[in-house]
């Protein structure tokens, strides 16, 4: 399903009713709710509207766990830092449980075995099953949506839940939810803002199939859905819609 608005702050109001209501359902269903965030710049909007009280305060943020689909890999007071953000427009204003927010950065070990230990953290709390019960995807104008960029090896994983690797065209070591992981998830929310998402958007959507190029193809939940919050500015080259 998408969702097309001219104001992007609209679409930040649908994702945090969105988030609200996966929450709801979820603790109501299992008494927990892992969620996965996403960085960059388009939901730091969802994530002012979630610390503002209208929101905040209908979810149960005792019972949330809260995971990152990517990282680039700095330290969190670094400005590129994707839950250095998170902590500052969302959990350092709602009181989410310390021992509950899973940073993928961390001190002292490789992106490569962070990776491993990650997926760690991942199966205790989510189960063999690695279902989430929602994850937050930006596309970035290549096509990519977690750190998925075109061309790069992590897209044919099929076994791992999580890789950490460097790279090359950004000069930095990434870590990332694989493709699989992502799609076990039953909701995934995509958002897309801007016209220089347009030609990335309409490939992903309406394009010929070329994954390795536009990774955010790759993203077809097996069991959940996909919603996709895209801004006008992004969805002007849209036919189907
Ligand atoms: O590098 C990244 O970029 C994407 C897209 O970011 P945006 O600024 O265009 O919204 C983001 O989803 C991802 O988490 C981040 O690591």
């Amino acid at each position: 399903m998408i969702q097309i608005e001219k104001d992007p702050a609209k679409l930040g109001e649908v994702a945090a009713a969105l988030f609200v209501d996966a929450a709801k359902a979820a603790i109501q269903e299992k008494g927990k709710f892992n969620v996965a965030l996403t960085g960059g710049s388009s939901p730091v909007k969802l994530y002012g509207l979630l610390a503002e009280e209208q929101f905040k305060s209908q979810v149960d943020w005792d019972k949330v766990n809260v995971f990152w689909g990517d990282e680039r890999w700095v330290p969190l007071d670094n400005e590129q830092s994707n839950a250095g953000m998170a902590y500052e427009t969302l959990l350092k204003n709602v009181p989410v449980p310390e021992k509950n927010i899973f940073p993928m950065w961390a001190t002292g070990i490789t992106p490569e075995a962070r990776a491993q230990e990650y997926t760690g953290y991942l199966k205790k709390e989510l189960g063999e099953s690695g279902v989430f019960d929602l994850i937050l995807l930006g596309m970035g104008d290549d096509g990519h949506c977690a750190s998925l960029f075109p061309g790069t090896a992590v897209l044919n994983e099929q076994e791992k839940w999580v890789e950490g690797y460097f790279l090359k065209s950004k000069d930095i070591h990434r870590i990332t939810l694989t493709a699989p992981l992502i799609n076990r998830a039953k909701k995934i929310v995509f958002f897309v803002f801007g016209e220089n998402k347009a030609n990335a958007l309409y490939e992903v959507l309406e394009g010929e199939r070329n994954p390795s190029l536009y990774p955010s193809q790759m993203i077809a939940p097996v069991n959940g859905e996909v919603q996709w919050l895209v801004d006008e500015a992004a969805a002007n080259r849209l036919n189907n819609n």
